[in-house]
């Protein structure tokens, strides 16, 4: 699957644009204090450790959008990542290349105030906020890693949308167990004030134990809090899981194709919380518009 959009004529040939940090304006910069402030309203005790330790180790919350530059140096000292700015979506083989040289693609633009709940593309407060702090974590980091190189061995197979799915259900939706309850590591739910809340405590979603072959082939939602979350037990866990596999089978089997729907629950899962659904049956985020 490419993606079908242009490269703007000023972004470079990795699609990597300049930050021009020094050009956010004063109300760009109290957006992204704003964000912050909210996330913050309901990330502790919520969020993992790893991702407020590393919130902290980078001190996201000094004021204002951070400079890439600033904060890939700390970053590169941790873990040898670096966060490049690009302008939106970048094709998959440009992501997956970047990701396996420990570089992270951010969104350069920073949403309106007006549309804080809602976005379609990646910004910087998704981006940074959601997904560098866990990059602060060795095993994470090391995964990260891992993604991008075998994104781009998937590539010659055609069952894109299975990996793809791997990516949702731990990056962007992920929860851990902890020795104090469920933790969000995932970087779409750390990002959201909504669905920090609604992962973890509504009885809506499925909740499932970590299983990466039932995880690939489980279909995902792009548009609306998820209806199943997975859980690991460990980033060792994620890691070991994935690295240790030759995924070359599972795309045989697969072949980019979803054998279950996003509510499903399996005689062989290991269940967490059966949901209700009662959220996506109600219309979803879309119920009130009826
Ligand atoms: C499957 C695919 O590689 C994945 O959706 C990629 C596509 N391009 C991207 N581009 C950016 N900038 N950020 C992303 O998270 C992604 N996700
Ligand atoms: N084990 C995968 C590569 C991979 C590693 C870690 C995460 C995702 C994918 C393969 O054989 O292609
Ligand atoms: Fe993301």
């Amino acid at each position: 699957m490419s993606n079908h959009f242009e490269k703007p004529d000023h972004a470079r040939a990795d699609w990597t644009i300049d930050q021009d940090w020094s050009r956010y304006t004063d109300e760009e910069h109290a957006v992204w204090d704003l964000l912050y402030k909210r996330q913050m309203e309901v990330l502790p005790g919520r969020a993992a450790p790893e991702f407020l330790d590393g919130l902290k180790a980078l001190d996201l919350g000094r004021g204002g959008i951070p400079d890439f530059e600033v904060i890939s140096d700390e970053l590169e000292a941790l873990t040898g990542w670096r966060v490049v700015a690009v302008p939106g979506l970048v094709p998959d083989d440009v992501f997956f290349d970047h990701l396996a040289n420990r570089r992270f693609p951010a969104g350069q633009f920073i949403r309106k105030r007006n549309e804080l709940d809602y976005l379609q593309e990646p910004d910087v407060f998704h981006d940074v906020f959601g997904h560098v702090p866990m990059l602060t974590n060795p095993v994470f980091a090391d995964y990260m890693e891992a993604y991008g190189k075998g994104g781009l061995r998937s590539l010659n197979y055609a069952a894109l949308k299975n990996l793809a799915a791997l990516y949702w259900y731990t990056v962007e939706f992920g929860l851990i167990r902890t020795d104090e309850g469920l933790r969000i590591y995932g970087a779409g739910i750390v990002s959201s004030k909504t669905e920090s809340i609604f992962a973890l405590e509504d009885p809506s979603p499925n909740r499932i134990g970590f299983d990466l072959e039932r995880l690939m082939r489980t279909d995902y939602r792009i548009d609306d809090f998820q209806q199943t979350y997975f859980v690991i037990d460990s980033y060792d866990q994620l890691f070991r899981a994935t690295v240790d596999t030759d995924f070359a089978p599972i795309y045989e089997r697969l072949q980019g194709k979803f054998a279950h729907g996003p509510e499903d629950v399996l005689d062989r899962d290991e269940v967490i919380t059966r949901g209700t659904q009662a959220y996506a049956k109600a219309g979803g985020r879309f119920a009130d518009a009826s």
